[in-house]
Order: structure tokens, then sequence, then C-alpha cells
């Protein structure tokens, strides 16, 4: 976890992107309906904690198959902290062996409050050692308690070396009901990505990426292609490919000419790849570890593909 390391977030994930040759982020979203029966047999008693341990060995399955294949994951707290308390174990246990597997860890749990509220949450998913359960290497945050409520994370990005994911342009249909917005000539999008820009400002490390990262869906691939211009030093986490309808056309702008800036998130289409085509009919329900590791190989190549045209 990021305890230990010193070297910034943003040039960590700069590096296990090279090092992978992989820009695909690994969402993990279990979901009990879709499980591999076998773990869903585990969960048969209804109970929350067989739920829970049938989630956390679906997920460190996944890493298992993932980890040499991909620079990062995104476990989704929304599926854990249905299961109350042992949901949250099991994420902590997800987190943790993602870790040890040597992925780069996106706690997707969109959080923050006011300032002082923040700075508990922010210990909580980037902290290390006692005072965090979780020790992500990064975390998504929502921007709309203002600048005040972002500064926090950013302190424990600073003294952690950890990255947040502040939320811009998100990937659903409903999202520009408040976030296209226009006051005082912009966007409430534009002024959240000039706010990012700020607060990367100073902070940009060897990579040329600092720690406070954007979200921009691919389902608004015109508007990822501005926020690219307008967040320079930013990393962009990409959700919205797949499952969503966003394509390797849509993602390929919100990426620096150098292919560099970007990494893309597919949950359901990965991690359930066993019940769709071709590899619903190929690998079925027995052999799911494989249908996840042949789709996300094939995301990384279609997204190489992209990239040397
Ligand atoms: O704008 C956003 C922000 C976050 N998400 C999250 O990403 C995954 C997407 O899952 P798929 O199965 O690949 O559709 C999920 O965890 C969302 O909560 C997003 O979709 N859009």
């Amino acid at each position: 976890m990021n305890s230990s390391e010193s070297i910034p977030f943003a040039d960590r994930l700069a590096d296990a992107v090279r090092r992978t040759h992989s820009v695909t982020c690994v969402g993990l979203d279990p979901r009990l309906d879709q499980l591999p029966e076998s773990l869903q047999k585990l969960a048969d008693s209804g109970a929350a904690d067989a739920q829970a341990a049938a989630y956390s060995q679906f997920c460190c399955e996944i890493i298992d198959v993932v980890k040499d294949r991909v620079a990062c994951v995104k476990p989704q707290a929304a599926f854990f902290e249905q299961l109350g308390p042992a949901g949250m174990v099991a994420l902590g246990e997800v987190f943790r062996y993602a870790s040890a597997a040597g992925l780069l860890v996106i706690g997707d749990a969109k959080r923050n409050d006011i300032g002082s509220t923040a700075t508990a949450y922010a210990q909580a998913y980037l902290g290390a050692g006692e005072t965090s359960p979780w020790g992500c290497d990064s975390l998504t945050v929502s921007p709309y308690l203002g600048r005040d409520s972002l500064e926090p994370f950013v302190e424990v990005c600073d003294r952690r070396a950890a990255g947040i994911f502040v939320l811009v342009k998100t990937s659903n249909p409903g999202g520009g009901l408040l976030q296209d917005r226009a006051t005082d000539g912009q966007t409430v999008y534009e002024r959240v990505a000039q706010l990012v820009t700020e607060l990367n400002q100073d902070r940009i490390g060897q990579s040329g990426y600092g720690p406070v990262g954007a979200v921009v869906g691919a389902t608004y691939p015109e508007q990822l292609a501005a926020m690219r211009k307008a967040m320079p030093h930013s990393w962009i986490l990409i959700p919205g490919f797949g499952a969503q309808g966003g394509s390797a056309k849509d993602v390929l702008a919100g990426f620096d000419s150098d292919g560099s800036g970007a990494i893309v998130n597919n949950s359901r289409n990965l991690i359930f790849a066993h019940r769709r085509a071709p590899y619903a009919e190929k690998y079925g329900d027995r052999r799911w570890q494989d249908a996840v590791s042949e789709a996300t190989d094939e995301m990384n190549e279609v997204l190489r593909q992209r990239f040397s045209r």
C-alpha cells in the first residue's frame, strides 16, 4: 500500500502503465446474480457474511488473473457496503490482496464532506497504518462541496504519495443536469476541471502528472477531448467503456499525444465476461477465469491498436 511508498501516485501509475503496456483498469463490481454458479452457491444461505466471502473470493481470483495484464484495479465500494460490516471487511481484503499482487488500487467510493469530515474520509481511504483501515493508492471524490472539501484529500495525498480522481464529467446520462449548467461563461464541469488544475499546481511529478486526477466518462467523447486539454497535468480515469456504450474510438481523446495520461475502466464486461458472447459459449461458468483473462487481453489489444493508427 501507499504507506511505505514515497514515489508519488501519478508517477507510480505512469510506471505501471509503461510496465504492463496496458491502460485498462479492471473494475471490481461484484453482483451476486452475475457471479459464477460455484461462487453463488457459497452465498446460498443468504447471510451477508457468506455473500461477502463470495465477493472477496471472486475479486481476489480476478486479481490473480489480471495482475500481470493491467496496471490497476478499481474496487467499487457500493457493492460491499450494501452487505454491511461483513462487506466492508471483504472490501478491505480485496484492497490488500490487490496491493500485495502489485496492482495500484483506486478505491471507488466517491467520498467527500465539509473539510474536517473530509479529512477523516481521506485518512480512512488514503492514510496509512493504524489511521487507515483501507490504505488505497487513490480514491474517487466528489467536488460538490467546493475547494475546501478537496484540500484535505490533497494534503493526505502529499503526505502519503496517494492520488484522487475528482468527478468532473461523469458517464451517466443524467449527469449533465448539474454538470452542464453554465454560469460566468463556463459549465460547472469546466469549473471543476479548472479547480483540479489549480490543486495540481506545484505538485507535478516526474511523469508530468500530479496527484489530482479527474473522472471523465467515455460516453462524452467531445467533452473528454476538451477536458484533456483543460487538465494537462491530470490523470483521467475514464469509466463508461463497454457496458455503458463507450468504445476505443471514444476514449482516444482522453490521452495525451504520446498515449499517456488516462486509464480506461471496464467493470461488468470484463469481470462477468463468462456471461456474454463470445466467452459464454467458449468458457461458460466453469472456466470463468479464462473468460476474464481473454476479455482483458482483448480490451488491452483493442486499445493498443487504436493508439498505433
Ligand atoms: O462517471 C462515472 C463514475 C464512476 N463510474 C463507476 O465505474 C464503474 C463502471 O462500471 P461498468 O460495469 O463498466 O459500466 C462503476 O463502478 C461505476 O460506479 C461510472 O460508471 N461513471
